[in-house]
C-alpha cells in the first residue's frame, strides 16, 4: 500500500462561455494524472512556471476540487468535501515563511489552531504537544508569545514547518520550502526535514525551480511539462540519464548549483497556449527530436528503464 495514490487526477479551471455565448474548454492546468509516493519517500516535483505544480499540490491538500481523479492516502480515498479529514493527513509548507503565517496571531496561536480545529484537544493537551512541536523544530518556548515578523526568514520557515507538523499529518507538501531563504540557512532547513522525515516517518512531495536542491533530498523526480507528468525516475538518474528531452533540455539549462530553472524564453519556444493546446506532445514545438507523429500523438507514460517512465515517442537512448 502506498502512502499516496494518485489516479487519473485533473483540474481544468472553467472560463466564461466564448464568442457568440458558445462553450469554451478552460485552462487545462493539470491533464489527467497518476503517480503513487511510497512511505517515507520524497518525490521531488520540477517544471517551468505554469506546468501546473501549485494546481497539483491544492488539489492534493484539499484547497481545490479536482475536476476527475482520485487521491488515496494510506490506502482510504480522500473525501473533497471534508477538509478536515485532508488536514489531519497532509498538510502544505509554503514558499514564503513570513507572509504565510497570520501576522495578527502569535506562534502559540498558529500552532494552536490546527490542535484545537483538527483534533479538538484541550487546553493542558495542547500545552504539552506545543512544547514537543517546537523542540521537534529547535525553536526557544519563548517564541509562543511573539509574532512573525519578529523572526528570521529561517526561523519562521521552522514555525511553518511546527504549524504543519501540529496537524499530525502523513504527508508533508514542501512548496519551494527553502527557495526564499538565505542560502546559509537552506542547509539547515533541509537538514531539519530530512531528520523530521526520518523521525516521524513522513512522506514529502518536495516542489522546486532548483534541480539541484530537487536531486540532493529527493528519492524519486517527477518532471511536469505543460500540465502533464512527462518522465518520473530515480533523482540520482533522472537527470543523468534523461529519457525525455525536455528533462534533458532541464538538466542542460542549470548545470550550475543552486541556479534555478530558465524561464521558456530563455530554453527556446515558448509554452503552448493552455487555451488552445496542440494535439499532439505538448512539447514537440521545442523538441530537436519531433516527428510528424509527435504533433499529431500524445505519447503516453511508458516504463523505459529500471524505475524511470517516460513520455516520449523518440526517447533517448542509454
Ligand atoms: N484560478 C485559475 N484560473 C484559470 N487558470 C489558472 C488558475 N490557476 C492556474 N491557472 C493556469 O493553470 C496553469 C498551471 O498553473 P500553476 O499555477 O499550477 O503552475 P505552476 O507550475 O505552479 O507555476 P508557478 O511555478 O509559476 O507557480 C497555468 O496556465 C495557469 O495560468
Amino acid at each position: 500500500m502506498h502512502a499516496l495514490e494518485v489516479t487519473d487526477l485533473s483540474k481544468t479551471f472553467a472560463l466564461r462561455s466564448g464568442l457568440f455565448g458558445g462553450p469554451r474548454d478552460g485552462v487545462r492546468a493539470v491533464r489527467p494524472m497518476s503517480f503513487s509516493v511510497s512511505r517515507g519517500e520524497t518525490l521531488g516535483i520540477v517544471g517551468e512556471s505554469g506546468c501546473g505544480k501549485s494546481t497539483l499540490a491544492r488539489m492534493l491538500v484539499g484547497l481545490l476540487e479536482p475536476t476527475t481523479g482520485s487521491i488515496e492516502i494510506d490506502g482510504s480515498a480522500l473525501d473533497t468535501a471534508d477538509p478536515a479529514a485532508f488536514g489531519r493527513l497532509i498538510q502544505y509548507v509554503f514558499q514564503d515563511p513570513i507572509s504565510s503565517l497570520n501576522p495578527r496571531k502569535s506562534i502559540r496561536q498558529i500552532i494552536e489552531t490546527p490542535l484545537k480545529r483538527l483534533y479538538g484537544m484541550g487546553a493542558a493537551e495542547r500545552q504539552a504537544r506545543i512544547a514537543e512541536i517546537l523542540a521537534s523544530v529547535n525553536l526557544r518556548e519563548a517564541f509562543l508569545e511573539r509574532y512573525p515578523h519578529e523572526f528570521s526568514g529561517g526561523q519562521a520557515q521552522r514555525i511553518g514547518i511546527a504549524r504543519a507538523l501540529a496537524a499530525a499529518p502523513k504527508i508533508m507538501i514542501l512548496d519551494e520550502p527553502v527557495s526564499a531563504l538565505d542560502v546559509s540557512v537552506q542547509a539547515q532547513v533541509l537538514n531539519l526535514l530530512a531528520e523530521l522525515r526520518a523521525r516521524l516517518d513522513l512522506t514529502y512531495l518536495f516542489i522546486s525551480h532548483d534541480l539541484a536542491v530537487v536531486e540532493a533530498v529527493s528519492d524519486r523526480v517527477m518532471v511536469l511539462y505543460f500540465g502533464s507528468v512527462v518522465e518520473i525516475g530515480r533523482a540520482e538518474r533522472i537527470f543523468a540519464a534523461p529519457k525525455h528531452p525536455y528533462t534533458r533540455l532541464l538538466a542542460e539549462s542549470a548545470p550550475v548549483v543552486g541556479r534555478p530553472l530558465r524561464a521558456p524564453e530563455q530554453t527556446g519556444t515558448e509554452l503552448p497556449d493552455p487555451l488552445n493546446p496542440p494535439p499532439g506532445c505538448a512539447f514537440a514545438g521545442r523538441c530537436p527530436r519531433a516527428t510528424a507523429l509527435c504533433r499529431e500523438t500524445e505519447p503516453p507514460l511508458e516504463t523505459m528503464g529500471e524505475d524511470q517512465l517516460a513520455a516520449c515517442h523518440h526517447p533517448i537512448a542509454d
